[in-house]
């Protein structure tokens, strides 16, 4: 990949709260069209790295290059990048078509509104205001603001939190078009087969560090496991098994060889258990001993 396709290279970010080292060495790589993902248990850091690079909070050290080059501020590139928070402040008393026009004349360049109305289908909702949009339909629109200057950088933290199953896939695809039309996409989320199906690289972080990175199979292939093996956790005393990771209502296993689990498992009585391959998620268990929830 030529050094020219990087649109934002961030080096070493530190960020610390008195005792709490909130980001505390972040270094992130986004190439011109690709979607990477920030994933972490709460408090990992995520947000404020995100933070960081969108120039809403000041690193206490560390570089951000944006398009290759040092020269250019975050306040120079603003009009290049769009964002959507996690948690977002409307006007409620103006209209859906309302706000799309106000975001779009804080900008020099603007995506056509109709097509962004299409895009997130937003048509039907065009003259409410916003204090009687719905959860979800709010959400659309603030990734649709994200969205409303062109933006060669996207930043969305948690954009499908609140949607429906069918809206979260449509998102999705909506996600995977602007990546093709050569957008670069920053996503935080809790979803892990959100971040599987989206992203080129996902970065795993914990306690304010990247623990991993890589592209999803690269993550789950380099983690070691073959098998997964889940079973209700109140079985879990009954065999004893090595490794064993409780979380939630289920007990699971990674193995390379998963027949020794399975005798133990057939030789206790239980036989409810799940052998599948691993997931990113599993990985995040191997790699934090915890659920991302
Ligand atoms: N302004 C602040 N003052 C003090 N501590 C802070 C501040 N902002 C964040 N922190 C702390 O820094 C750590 C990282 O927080 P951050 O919000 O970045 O995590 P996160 O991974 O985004 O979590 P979540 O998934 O819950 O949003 C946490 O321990 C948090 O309490």
């Amino acid at each position: 990949m030529e050094a020219s396709n990087l649109v934002l290279v961030a080096t070493d970010l530190k960020k610390y709260y008195q005792s709490v080292k909130a980001v505390d060495g972040v270094s992130v790589e986004l190439r011109k069209g690709e979607v990477i993902s920030i994933l972490g248990p709460n408090g990992a850091g995520k947000t404020t790295t995100v933070e960081m690079l969108e120039g809403l909070r000041k690193p206490d050290s560390g570089q951000i290059v944006y398009f290759g080059s040092y020269e250019k501020t975050v306040d120079e590139v603003k009009e290049r990048i769009g964002v959507c928070l996690q948690e977002n402040f409307f006007f409620e008393d103006l209209t859906v078509l309302e706000t799309l026009r106000l975001y779009a004349s804080f900008y020099q360049k603007n995506l056509d509104i109709d097509e962004i109305v299409e895009t997130f289908q937003l048509g039907e909702k065009l003259k409410t205001k916003i204090r009687h949009l719905s959860g979800g339909q709010k959400q659309r629109l603030a990734v649709a603001l994200a969205f409303i200057n062109d933006p060669d950088i996207v930043f969305l933290d948690e954009p499908t939190v609140g949607l429906d199953p069918q809206a979260r896939r449509h998102l999705w695809d909506v996600i995977l078009k602007y990546k093709d039309a050569g957008k670069s996409i920053i996503l935080t989320t809790h979803y892990m087969d959100e971040a599987h199906q989206l992203s080129d690289r996902v970065y795993i972080m914990d306690h304010g560090k990247i623990i991993a990175h890589g592209t999803p199979q690269e993550l789950i292939t380099s983690s070691n496991l073959n098998s997964v093996i889940e079973f209700p956790k109140q079985y879990a005393d009954k065999v004893n098994i090595q490794e064993l990771i409780i979380s939630g209502e289920y007990a699971y296993v990674t193995v390379n060889d998963p027949i020794p689990v399975i005798e133990k498992l057939l030789s206790a009585n239980v036989r409810n258990f799940v052998l599948r391959h691993p997931t990113l998620e599993d990985v995040f268990l191997k790699l934090t001993g915890r659920k991302i929830d």
